[in-house]
């Protein structure tokens, strides 16, 4: 993928606070109609990095191209095929979803219906209550409403779904993978590892500023990180535990040792989120690390 076809194009991305590097050399490239997920503990530099494509941030080296614009440079054109849902909007409340949508709606070329829009979200009860009587988990699904209206090309999501109910995550997941149908691109941050594993095609993991591992949702970290492992109780009362490639055998040949069942146990296939763990453990620089398990 070069700069020209990519709807993301990064590379020796640098940002600077005072002497500290926020973002410290990242380059990466998004494909047009991808979703990508963009992992890492507090601190990483996951928002500073998004916020210089969306263009509300400076970057202080490197070459950044959205939707083949440099976001520095974004003119209301560009803004208009860009959605975007940041942690939190802060929108005061006084117009009811209905109203506060049209005004979004208006400001776009060729926005969405609101009333699909605000059935996609599951609003449909709440079409005509003002935002400041809605619940939190109710104003996060009014972001991202405000986030999908204009019919966006590209779509970013910070952390979209923190303070929606199990239910709401569900239907907010339909909802991305609709969109997704329809060939949007998608670039999500999120600390829920089973959300990204839901929703991603590939992911990078961002620690102390720099990308420690890019790839498929479904290989990030490696093979031999998503090695299943078995563990049970010996008898002697002892823990064991094997990484296996084939537990079904492992689990036999326990079973046939011990002449029954085997004291407590499991096989667990890790989760991305157990490798995003040991990603972080393994690369991130103590401060970070300190942060991410605080
Ligand atoms: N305006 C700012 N001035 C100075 N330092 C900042 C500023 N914004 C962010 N930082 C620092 O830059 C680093 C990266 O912050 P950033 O918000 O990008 O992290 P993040 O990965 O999005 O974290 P979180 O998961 O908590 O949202 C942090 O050390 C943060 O303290």
């Amino acid at each position: 993928m070069t700069g020209t076809d990519a709807a993301v194009h990064i590379r020796g991305l640098r940002k600077l606070y005072g002497t500290v590097a926020a973002v410290d050399g990242i380059d990466l490239d998004i494909a047009h109609g991808e979703t990508f997920a963009l992992l890492g503990p507090n601190g990483a530099g996951k928002s500073t990095t998004v916020e210089i494509l969306e263009g509300y941030r400076v970057r202080t080296e490197g070459e950044v191209s959205v939707l083949g614009v440099d976001p520095a440079r974004g003119g209301l054109d560009w803004k208009s095929r860009i959605g975007i849902v940041l942690q939190s909007t802060g929108e005061t409340g006084l117009l009811t979803v209905t109203e506060i949508l049209r005004n979004f709606a208006s400001l776009y070329p060729n926005p969405r219906d609101i009333d699909e829009v605000i059935a996609a979200v599951g609003l449909e009860a709440k079409a005509k209550t003002r935002i400041a009587k809605l619940s939190g988990g109710q104003q996060r699904r009014v972001d991202v409403a405000l986030g999908i209206v204009g019919r966006p090309e590209l779509l970013f999501l910070d952390e979209p779904t923190t303070g929606f109910d199990p239910e709401a995550r569900r239907q907010f997941w339909q909802l991305i993978r609709s969109l997704k149908a329809d060939g949007t691109t998608i670039v999500l941050t999120t600390h829920y590892l089973d959300e990204a594993a839901q929703l991603a095609d590939r992911a990078g993991v961002i620690a102390g500023g720099r990308l420690v591992d890019v790839g498929g949702i479904h290989e990030i970290g490696g093979a031999e990180a998503r090695v299943p492992i078995v563990r049970w109780v010996d008898a002697g009362g002892a823990p064991r535990e094997v990484r296996t490639e084939e537990p079904g055998l492992v689990v036999a040949s326990v079973v046939a040792e011990l002449g029954g069942e085997p004291a407590g146990l499991e096989v667990i296939r890790p989760t991305l989120e157990d490798i995003y763990l040991q990603l972080v453990r393994n690369t991130a620089p103590a401060a970070t690390t300190e942060e991410a398990f605080a």
